[in-house]
């Protein structure tokens, strides 16, 4: 029986719904499992600037660094929409991303098969989809210098750079293909090689790490190609690895196969310090504070931390199993409407998979996976 601080930093909008339904499941997975989990709340985004004139406080990254894990919402929102740069919330989140060294972004993409009609592609297309996308999240197109706005000769300009490091590359590809060993064994790099001089690195690095993980396929498929796979036949895929920006596109439209952006959770590896889960979506300005949010990704983002960062794994199993019994009883939130079903408000799917954690047994789930 173990305890554990987790820091918990809802951010802005849904973020902050979603979050204290993710804390509720991990309540309900400390009593049942008799595990002391520890809530500590910071703040970032819109909030932090709110609260605090920065998105990303000091006192928010201490806290983190003395956690054994960070629990995340989402950040952003029309009210800093006008905000000059480093008041941004998002500028938080690309904070944190640094600070705490967290290059390896997993969002897994499962469709449950009670969903596959909440998907706008076949059923039979999305029926049995699994596969992660690990997105590089520290380098690349976000992060290079110079980038900014300057005038020169009296013409306005912007600059992003794209600038990879071969160390940066090599770490996250052999993370992929770490991931790769344990499932399915084929890594997908993707990049735009056929332009860029950092693709072109980056396929080569991805060829040299290769060399040592002889048992798992490796392919290259260009970013435009690989979105439109995606929704071709999206079961080919097993790993996905690529750089910060294509990730971020990619498993927006990927989620579309689980049926809704509310499906994806993601993890957030640290290369030296505490990891951070956050749900794939963003803070859903159309929808805060309606009691309408899916708070699924955020709970399965949990799950991912008791697995990854507490190497809990009946306890993740626990919460993904409740997740499963939720959905395959019937109940929806609003985004999952298109699968029929009951709809219901985050709070109540909430209380249901909460339930469903407390009444958990190990026969319980043996008897779903083998009926
Ligand atoms: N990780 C993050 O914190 C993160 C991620 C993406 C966007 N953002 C920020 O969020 C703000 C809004 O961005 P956006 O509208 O482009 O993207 P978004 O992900 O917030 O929403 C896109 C659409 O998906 C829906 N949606 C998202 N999550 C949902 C959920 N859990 N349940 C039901 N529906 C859900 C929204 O209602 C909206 O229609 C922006 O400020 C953006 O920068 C933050
Ligand atoms: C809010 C934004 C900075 C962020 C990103 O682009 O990484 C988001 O879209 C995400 O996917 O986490
Ligand atoms: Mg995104």
């Amino acid at each position: 029986m173990g305890n554990y601080r987790i820091a918990v930093l809802p951010g802005d909008g849904i973020g902050q719904e979603v979050t204290a339904g993710a804390v509720e499941v991990l309540k309900a997975v400390g009593v049942r499992f008799g595990h002391e989990f520890t809530f500590e709340y910071g703040w970032i985004g819109g909030a932090a600037i709110d609260e605090a004139g920065t998105p990303l406080p000091e006192e928010t990254l201490r806290l983190c660094r003395e956690s054994d894990a960070v629990l995340l919402g989402a950040v952003g929102g029309p009210k800093w929409d006008g905000n000059p740069p480093h008041l941004r919330p998002e500028k938080g989140l690309l904070a944190i991303r640094k600070q705490l060294d967290l290059y390896a972004n997993l969002r897994p993409v499962v469709c449950y098969d009670c969903l596959a009609s909440a998907s706008p592609l076949k059923p039979d297309l999305v029926q049995g989809v699994d596969f992660v996308i690990v997105r590089e999240l520290t380098g690349g197109i976000y992060f290079g210098q110079p980038s900014g706005r300057v005038v020169e000769n009296g013409e306005e300009k912007a600059v992003d750079t794209l600038l990879y490091k071969k160390e940066e590359i090599e770490r996250i590809v052999r993370m992929a293909f770490t991931l790769a060993r344990g499932r399915k064994k084929k890594v997908t790099s993707v990049d735009k090689a056929n332009v860029l001089s950092s693709s072109r690195l980056w396929r080569e690095v991805a060829e040299e790490v290769a060399e040592q993980f002889p048992d798992v396929e490796l392919e290259h498929m260009l970013v435009d190609n690989a979105a439109m796979q995606l929704i071709r036949a999206p079961k080919q895929f097993d790993v996905i690895v690529t750089e910060n920006m294509f990730g971020d596109i990619l498993s927006d439209e990927a989620s579309m196969l689980s049926g809704s952006l509310g499906m994806l959770p993601s993890a957030s590896l640290s290369a030296s310090g505490p990891s951070l889960y956050e749900p794939v979506h963003g803070s859903a300005p159309d929808i805060a504070g309606m009691n309408k949010a899916n708070p699924i990704a955020a709970i399965l983002s949990a799950a991912m931390m008791l697995r990854l960062s507490f190497g809990l794994t009946a306890e993740a199993e626990a919460v993904e199993h409740a997740v499963r019994q939720a959905l395959d009883q019937g109940l929806r939130t609003a985004d999952l409407a298109p699968s029929g079903g009951r709809i219901v408000s985050t709070n109540e799917m909430v209380e249901e998979i909460k339930t469903a954690v407390l009444d958990y047994t190990a026969i319980a789930q043996i008897m779903t996976v083998y009926a």
